[in-house]
């Protein structure tokens, strides 16, 4: 039969087509089972913080952490609700962590849960470094011998001359005295401008000189231009594998940047610098790295220095130029500590207003300021988990974890700001310390982190903030050129995973002239009254 012929003729065919599939399925079987582990099954301890899968498996969280930055990690916590949770991605997990009572326990293990290894993963990857560069960064960043490591022992040292003293100092005066010149250019004429791009100038000028002193880098506008290009990119720039293919703005900024910086140190330029950038010049030659290294480490640390303070006044300056009752009630704040001198000749006074009396005598102000870190922080702190430990005797976390603590979501939580958390309201912040509002907010408000690490240049920024703010809204109205005037919310985006602050969708065109009655006076910082 021709059937049996067939038959007879296609066993062994049938015998080895069932032989290579039995091959075929074993492969994928196996296949199967390790991508089952990896991307659906995760060894979890029952005493570890719940894990939240992502609906893509495995790349799903990190695809939204790229695009939503910190908020992403808002957005989950709003939905769960649990103090600490895990989220898996490629390579490992992430715990975040929601409760200020959880927080306290990552600040006091400031060994086990690290700041200094994943910030040196960070830095090294933006600063494009030397393999002697990269070798220092990384070397000792954790463990018993850590202060040796480059990592840890600048940092004590940034702290000790970023602490309120003799060695910050110069630094503040010189921003206040910038700064004067900055609202200075604003007599006199209406001037149209883009808020954060004028921001970006002024405070970034003022900033640099008073660290970098009078060889100061970012005086060439190149230098300039290309830190910010930089800036704009860093999301970019820290997942590429190839900079100058797939972000070839940022890169050529950042190269730019290091050459400006580079030539800083050759010329010895930061011996007329601050106390800061000796330090850090000194912690990096002494480990026998390059001018060009020390100059790439600096152009990432300016990234610290200027990526939170601009975008902080810019809102600072919407939200209380939106508000008639708050910009009065500030104006009014303001002239209670501002001296007024006639200008020779009688047309004109000069306002002298002391830094030293806007840190002590103009609570509404510093409190305008921190309700704006309230609605705009998008920052998050992060942590490296260098050994097993468990946090309030309840949530193990294993070594090897990355933690992320993000401020926004302590900050938008009713629980601890009431039910007007929506609310704009600096004066939640002049509550009585022991009335309930206050007592629950406390712990619930780290716009500059927390623990070991907490943010070591807190006072340099408020000290610019505050001077900024109070210059601007003294000497200055301002009025949307666009809208038909009316202050229209920007939009708002955590622009980088390492920005602590929003920065806005799009920028406010305003038109900014001399105060209506005070057109012809001039407002001034004192930074060096002592009283
Ligand atoms: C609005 C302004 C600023 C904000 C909101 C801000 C926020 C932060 C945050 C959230 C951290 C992480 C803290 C943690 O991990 O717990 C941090 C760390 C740090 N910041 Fe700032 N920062 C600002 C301005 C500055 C300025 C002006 C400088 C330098 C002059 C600076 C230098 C640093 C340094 C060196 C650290 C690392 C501290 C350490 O690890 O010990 N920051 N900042």
């Amino acid at each position: 039969m021709p059937g049996s012929l067939k038959l007879d003729f296609e066993q062994p065919q049938l015998w080895d087509t069932l032989h290579e599939h039995r091959v075929a399925l074993s492969i994928t079987f196996v296949v199967l089972f390790i991508l089952h582990k990896l991307l659906f099954v995760f060894d979890q301890d029952a005493r570890e913080p719940t894990l939240i899968k992502p609906r893509i498996p495995l790349i799903g969280h990190a695809i939204n952490i790229y695009r939503f930055g910190s908020r992403h990690f808002v957005g989950i916590a709003k939905k769960c609700g649990l103090p600490i949770y895990q989220i898996p991605v490629p390579g490992g997990r992430i715990a975040i962590v929601n409760t200020p009572e959880v927080l306290s326990h990552v600040d006091k293990n400031p060994d086990a849960i690290a700041f200094a290894p994943i910030a040196a993963l960070v830095i090294n990857k933006l600063s494009g470094l030397s393999k002697q560069g990269s070798k220092t960064v990384l070397d000792k960043t954790m463990g018993p011998n850590k202060l040796e490591g480059y990592m840890n022992a600048v940092m004590v040292d940034i702290h000790s001359t970023l602490a309120p003293g003799p060695r910050l100092e110069p630094i503040t005066t010189q921003v206040a005295y910038d700064l004067n010149g900055s609202i200075k250019k604003l007599h006199g004429k209406t001037t149209r401008m883009n808020l954060l791009y004028w921001f970006r100038h002024e405070f970034g000028m003022s900033s640099t000189n008073g660290i970098y002193g009078p060889e100061n880098p970012f005086k060439d506008p190149k230098v300039e231009a290309g830190f910010w290009a930089f800036d704009d990119n860093i999301s970019d720039l820290l997942i590429t594998p190839k900079a100058s293919l797939t972000c070839p703005t940022g890169d050529r900024g950042r190269a730019d940047a290091w050459a400006g910086f580079a030539k800083y140190f050759e010329n010895d330029g930061h011996l007329k610098g601050s106390e800061l950038v000796k330090v850090r010049h000194r912690h990096a030659a002494e480990r026998g790295l390059s001018s060009l290294d020390i100059g790439k480490l600096e152009v990432t640390m300016i990234i610290g220095i200027l990526t939170n303070t601009v975008p902080t006044i810019f809102w600072a300056v919407y939200y209380v130029y939106r508000d008639a009752d708050l910009l009065a009630a500030l104006r009014d704040e303001i002239s209670q500590i501002a001296t007024p001198k006639t200008v020779e000749g009688g047309s004109s006074r000069t306002w002298t207003i002391k830094n030293i009396d806007l840190k002590t005598k103009a609570p509404l102000l510093t409190a305008t300021i921190n309700e704006t870190f309230r609605h705009r922080t998008c920052g998050i702190s992060s942590r490296f988990v260098t050994q097993d430990v468990t946090l309030k005797n309840e949530y193990l976390i294993k070594k090897g974890t990355v933690m992320e603590l993000p401020n926004n979501v302590l900050h938008s939580n009713p629980n601890y700001w009431g039910s007007t958390v929506g609310d704009f309201n600096p004066r939640r912040f002049l509550a009585d310390s022991r009335s309930a509002e206050a007592k629950a907010a406390r712990g619930a408000f780290r716009p500059f982190g927390g623990g070991a690490s907490l943010c070591a240049g807190r006072h340099q920024a408020m000290s610019q903030m505050l001077g900024g703010l109070a210059l601007f809204i003294m000497s200055s109205d301002c009025v949307p050129a666009e809208n038909g005037g009316e202050w229209k919310f920007p939009g708002a985006h955590g622009h980088t995973i390492a920005a602590a602050v929003d920065l806005p969708s799009s920028d406010l065109w305003l038109d900014v002239s001399p105060r209506k009655g005070y057109e012809a006076d001039l407002w001034v910082l004192d930074p060096e009254a002592k009283e």
